[in-house]
């Protein structure tokens, strides 16, 4: 095999950092960093890379599914670098180790169809094909707490600078944002150092819950820098001896951690927004786009939604989405429509979890939102006032097991996302789902150890 062109830039930076080595990660299925270390020489020489395909779908308890899944010889896959996603690692001790964010390919040279940033790029080609780009802006909440280093235990807020453990409903509050200061001013300058390029950031209602708008933009680009920002979260975190975590619900009665993902399409001709009309209007396909993701989330779900623990957000007068209701500047529905001028007119999806992987979070919206097109489907009318107690919403799955359950029972994941990835993905999720149905929870403990 020839090797590939490696660009001027990467020998450059190589140099002028005087790095050692770099991390080749590929998101797996969990959207967590996997991959090799390689010398900086040999990177830049651009040295073949190999992992068995199998790293694709390493399921987050850890097992793999079926190896008849993902190959039935467990083959190779190649790691191929892309280039222009290569930075220094922040929080490496000396500072000289970069990273760079890869795709996977088999070896016939066709993207990897199992691997998370294979479907999301597939699902852009497609719009790409039509002279369309999604532009995106996913949300990101996360609690900064203190290490849990015995799991059975409830995850706390740490003590913060004042000495105190935060006890919640400081949303937007100064005093308590500056309660970790130290940790955040770190965090900056990693996400400098990372091409991320955070929007707004605020305290959120939970206890030491906080909130990132990350600066819209081209969807690979923005999955890329989430994926990034997380990995961020975790490293520096840990460095001020923090835990800072992207589960979706980790305390019981508070606020769960969303990932709401605003969308627009543009023309690649033009820039112009193609959801909104000359005169101002919204569009055909502003509509179709809405109808396509009432159609299809219920079965892409876990795609959103991938974990035992990702259900418990989804509960009434959190803000959380409980439907696929839309409306114009409401948050009792899951498809919000912010009020904005006809340039600015989007989608925001609130059904994600932070816990979700953003490459498939974003290919089963975006993929959701074409199928409306392509089919002309028409939306619900739009909510009017709060909907989170009407009976007339479109029902969403409430657990990891119903979700898949209707994932596996449906044809549009496989349409959407490739057949192989679909079976591959709803095989590994069965294999968590499995080890949870084996375990005895304090819950039960509590109510069925007493014959009260
Ligand atoms: N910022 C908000 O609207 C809150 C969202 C809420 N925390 C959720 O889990 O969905």
């Amino acid at each position: 095999m020839s090797k590939p062109t490696v660009p001027s830039h990467v020998a450059a930076f190589l140099e002028k950092h005087r790095i050692r080595e770099v991390e080749c990660l590929v998101p797996d299925l969990n959207g967590y960093p996997r991959g090799k270390v390689l010398p900086a020489a040999a990177f830049a020489a651009g040295q073949e890379l190999r992992v068995a395909r199998a790293v694709a779908i390493h399921t987050v308890v850890g097992d793999f599914p079926d190896y008849r899944v993902y190959g039935e010889r467990d083959p190779d896959m190649r790691l191929v670098p892309d280039y222009e996603r290569l930075h220094l690692v922040p929080w490496a001790a000396g500072g000289r180790r970069a990273l760079a964010i890869h795709d996977c390919h088999d070896l016939d040279g066709t993207l990897t169809p199992i691997a998370s940033r294979s479907v999301l790029k597939t699902v852009l080609k497609r719009y790409a094909d039509l002279g369309w780009q999604p532009v995106v802006a996913p949300e990101l909440e996360f609690y900064v707490l203190a290490p849990n280093p015995d799991p059975s235990q409830p995850l706390t807020p740490p003590a913060a600078r004042c000495g105190r453990t935060e006890i919640g409903h400081s949303a937007f509050s100064f005093g308590a944002l500056n309660e970790f200061a130290d940790f955040f001013d770190d965090l900056h300058g990693a996400l400098d150092k990372l091409g991320i390029h955070g929007d707004t950031f605020v305290h959120e209602l939970g206890p030491s819950q906080f909130e990132i708008n990350l600066k819209h933009d081209d969807a690979l680009e923005l999955a890329d820098q989430t994926f990034l920002f997380k990995y961020a979260l975790r490293e520096t975190g840990l460095k001020h001896g923090l835990y800072v975590v992207c589960m979706a619900k980790p305390i019981a009665g508070a606020p769960g951690s969303s990932m709401h993902i605003h969308q627009s399409l543009v023309d690649l001709k033009n820039g112009r927004n193609l959801f909104s009309q000359a005169d101002g209007e919204d569009s055909p396909l502003f509509r179709h786009y809405i109808a396509g993701l009432q159609t299809c989330l219920p079965s892409l779900m876990p795609l959103m939604a991938p974990y035992v623990n990702s259900y418990r957000r989804f509960t009434k007068n959190m803000a959380a989405p409980v439907n696929l209701s839309w409306g114009l500047d409401n948050r009792s529905v899951g498809l919000r429509v912010p009020l904005s001028g006809p340039e600015a007119r989007r989608i925001e999806n609130r059904l994600p979890g932070c816990d979700a992987n953003p490459y498939l979070a974003l290919a089963a919206s975006l993929a959701a939102g074409l199928y409306g097109i392509e089919n002309e489907l028409e939306p619900t009318a739009p909510a009017e006032g709060n909907v989170f107690y009407r009976d007339d919403r479109p029902e969403l799955p409430r657990s990891l097991d119903s979700a898949l359950e209707r994932m596996a029972s449906s044809d549009i994941p496989g349409k959407l996302l490739g057949d192989e990835f679909a079976a591959a993905f709803i095989a590994a999720k069965e294999v968590e789902l499995e080890s949870y149905l084996l375990e005895v929870t304090p819950w039960e403990r509590r109510y069925l150890a007493t014959q009260a």
